[in-house]
């Protein structure tokens, strides 16, 4: 658990933030300025807030009442900045140790299994100069995990790369957290990075903590605006893998007892499954479509409508426990006379999956 409740000014800027989190990884996310750097700084011990208490687990880190604030190579803190920031006289073998020989202590997992879950263990010979911008991140995930935190802060670890190379960190980041079940605060500006990995989100804006709290909630909640808004913006479902036709290429997706399939082979049954879904890839009927192209048709209740001054509508369905939105043109709403608490199908375009 992670308690944060501390404010700060930093010259003409704010900094005000209070929140819980469990374990997982909480995303911190917001604009560009919106203090994520100077809050992850302060939980760091990097710098001090004015006022507040910082607790991660049963550790207080940081009370300015009672005057405790414990330097930051005693906070079990690893951190990884958006450059790798490795020593480019050492090669990745000592750029891995270096971190566990400053911290002091030796990690619970050794350089050799941290190397092989980062796909790294074919590099602890080569210098950073030579590395790909994705090879180095990795080195430097490794080499803050060597420290043994226990909490681990990335400040926007994939910004400087490209979209190929981040698809190829991804991966190991979901790893660390399903394998090693370290906790994480992960500052990103791309919600799609967010919505893959974060199970929290802390969402921050011009210095203050405007909410804060499980992914799938926080992406439905239409008050969010800075979530809310935007061609990207959908929902996050969560599925189990249910079966493979071979005939097809079609992956089943169970989902509150209904189905999704999606073109492929991917993964193995049983398996759990993060499903994003645009708003703009919803469509709603009020009856189930016969011979239609798109495959996937979930049976859905409307929770809730939300105008906005412009063309569209945002449509809150429930499927089952989970909340799927639709974004529809007034006019459309209009015409179907879709209301509140109406069942009707949705049909959906488009599927994004991460495992
Ligand atoms: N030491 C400081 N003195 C004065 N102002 C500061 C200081 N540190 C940060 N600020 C200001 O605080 C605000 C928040 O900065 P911060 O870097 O925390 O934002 P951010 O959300 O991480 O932004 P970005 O996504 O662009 O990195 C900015 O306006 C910044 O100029």
């Amino acid at each position: 658990m992670i308690d944060v409740d501390i404010s700060s000014r930093l010259g003409d800027f704010s900094l005000s933030a209070k929140f819980e989190v469990n374990s997982g990884i909480t995303a911190i996310f917001g604009k560009s300025g919106a203090g994520k750097s100077s809050l992850i700084r302060m939980i760091a011990g990097l710098s001090a807030p004015d006022n507040g208490r910082i607790a991660l687990g049963e550790r207080v880190v940081f009370d300015r009442a009672a005057s405790i604030n414990v330097p930051i190579q005693q906070r079990g803190v690893g951190m990884v900045f958006q450059d790798s920031r490795l020593f480019p006289h050492m090669n990745v073998e000592r750029n891995l140790l270096y971190s566990q020989w400053a911290a002091g202590r030796k990690s619970a997992v050794g350089l050799a299994e941290i190397a092989e879950l980062l796909g790294i263990s074919h590099l602890l010979k080569r210098r950073p100069h030579g590395l790909s911008g994705g090879e180095k991140q990795r080195v430097a995930i490794g080499r803050a995990l060597l420290s043994n935190p226990q909490l681990l802060v990335l400040d926007e670890p994939l910004a400087s790369l490209d979209a190929s190379r981040k698809a190829e960190i991804l991966p190991y980041l979901l790893k660390l957290k399903n394998e090693f079940g370290i906790p994480m605060l992960y500052v990103s500006h791309s919600l799609g990075e967010i919505e893959q990995l974060a199970d929290t989100l802390v969402l921050l804006d011009a210095g203050s903590v405007v909410a804060h709290g499980p992914i799938a909630q926080m992406l439905s909640n239409l008050e969010l605006p800075q979530l809310a808004s935007g061609p990207d913006a959908g929902s996050l479902l969560f599925a189990t893998l249910n079966t493979y036709d071979e005939q097809w290429q079609i992956t089943e997706f169970g989902l509150e007892g209904q189905v999704l399939q999606l073109p492929g082979q991917l993964g193995t049954v049983g398996q759990d499954a993060r499903i994003r879904i645009k708003a703009k890839d919803v469509a709603l009927a009020r009856k189930a479509p016969e011979e239609a192209s798109v495959r996937n048709v979930l049976s859905v209740v409307i929770e809730g409508i939300t105008e906005t001054s412009g063309p569209y509508a945002e449509v809150d369905c429930r499927v089952g426990e989970q909340h799927l939105r639709a974004r529809l043109t007034r006019h459309s709403v209009h015409e179907l006379q879709l209301v509140a608490g109406q069942q009707v199908f949705a049909l959906i375009k488009s599927v994004a999956l991460d495992q």
